[in-house]
């Protein structure tokens, strides 16, 4: 996905159909050809074009139904969402892919404002990621809402943490895209610990403080955790769960889906300082002492 070129050959008026694919793209699937061309108040002919042509280019696919319609593909999105970005001067430069996971895209990029940072492009469910999709219930919504939905989670979840927790710092979201503080630092998989003792008590330690603002992580593992020398970083959070003041002592059913994860990702983090470091703690002596 070269992002950088693909943007440099976009215009004015394909931004616009873009535009207004995004505006609709809460209520309906394949947006109507009409529905665009009113937004970017341009003839539905010359917007049906465009569309033609952002197809070819692969940023949108097209449906006749009782009208014409069109949705994101996930380089289209991400595309649109970098130009938002862009637009509220957020990001002056994209930089080099840094990595591409499962679910997500991740950029270097130069910011004016925050200097050096990282852009995250969610993905989640897109139809050529089938083991992903079949891992969830999607119910009936579409992609494009679920992967703009779990980039927004991902930006609660740091806004609300960052600060209290060591996690990236949040700088802006728009569409799929999360711009965020740039850490320098690798994943716990990769790293032979010298101290392993101490930093398995530093992520208990976070976990619990997370867990007093009402967050569980829900994917916490050596690969979700960055360290180096300067510290720990939790990064990582589109499939979370954020409880509200108040919750967490109750029944709610969002509570006991909490109480699980939690469990589960305790259970990573012991297990994997077990295996690598033989370093053995009891999982509910440590969830006791997380939720006190
Ligand atoms: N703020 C950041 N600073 C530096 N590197 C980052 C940052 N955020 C993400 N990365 C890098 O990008 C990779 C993917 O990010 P992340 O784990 O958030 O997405 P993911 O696609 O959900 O991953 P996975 O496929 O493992 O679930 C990370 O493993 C890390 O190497
Ligand atoms: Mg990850
Ligand atoms: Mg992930």
């Amino acid at each position: 996905m070269d992002l950088a070129s693909l943007y440099s050959k976009m215009s004015k008026q394909k931004w616009k159909v873009l535009d207004g694919i995004f505006a609709h793209m809460w209520d309906y699937e394949f947006v109507p050809s009409e529905l665009i061309a009113k937004r970017a108040n341009m003839s539905p002919e010359k917007v049906e074009a465009i569309l033609k042509a952002l197809s070819d280019e692969r940023l949108v696919v097209n449906k006749q139904l009782a009208y014409f319609g069109s949705t994101f593909t996930f380089i289209g999105l991400s595309l649109y969402s970098l130009w938002r970005l862009v637009k509220r001067n957020h990001v002056s430069m994209l930089g080099k892919l840094m990595g591409e996971g499962k679910e997500s895209v991740v950029y270097n990029c130069y910011s004016e404002k925050y200097g050096e940072a990282v852009i995250k492009f969610h993905r989640v469910g897109y139809p050529s990621f089938k083991k992903v999709r079949e891992k969830r219930d999607y119910g009936t919504l579409h992609f494009t809402v679920l992967t703009v939905r779990s980039a927004r989670n991902e930006y609660k979840a740091l806004r609300r943490l960052y600060g209290f927790v060591s996690v990236p710092r949040p700088h802006a979201w728009e569409g799929n895209a999360i711009l965020m503080e740039l850490i320098d630092a690798k994943e716990l998989f990769r790293v032979r610990l010298t101290n392993p003792e101490d930093v398995l008590e530093i992520i208990i330690d976070e976990v619990r403080k997370m867990y007093s603002r009402g967050v569980v992580h829900g994917d916490l593992s050596q690969y979700n955790i960055l360290v180096s020398e300067e510290g720990i970083w939790f990064i990582d959070f589109p499939q979370c769960v954020l409880l509200e003041e108040g919750e967490g002592e109750g029944e709610s059913e969002k509570e006991d889906e909490a109480e699980e994860l939690l469990r589960r990702d305790v259970e990573n983090i012991l297990n994997y300082f077990k295996r690598a470091y033989g370093i053995e703690k009891d999982i509910n002596t440590v969830l006791e002492y997380i939720k006190k």
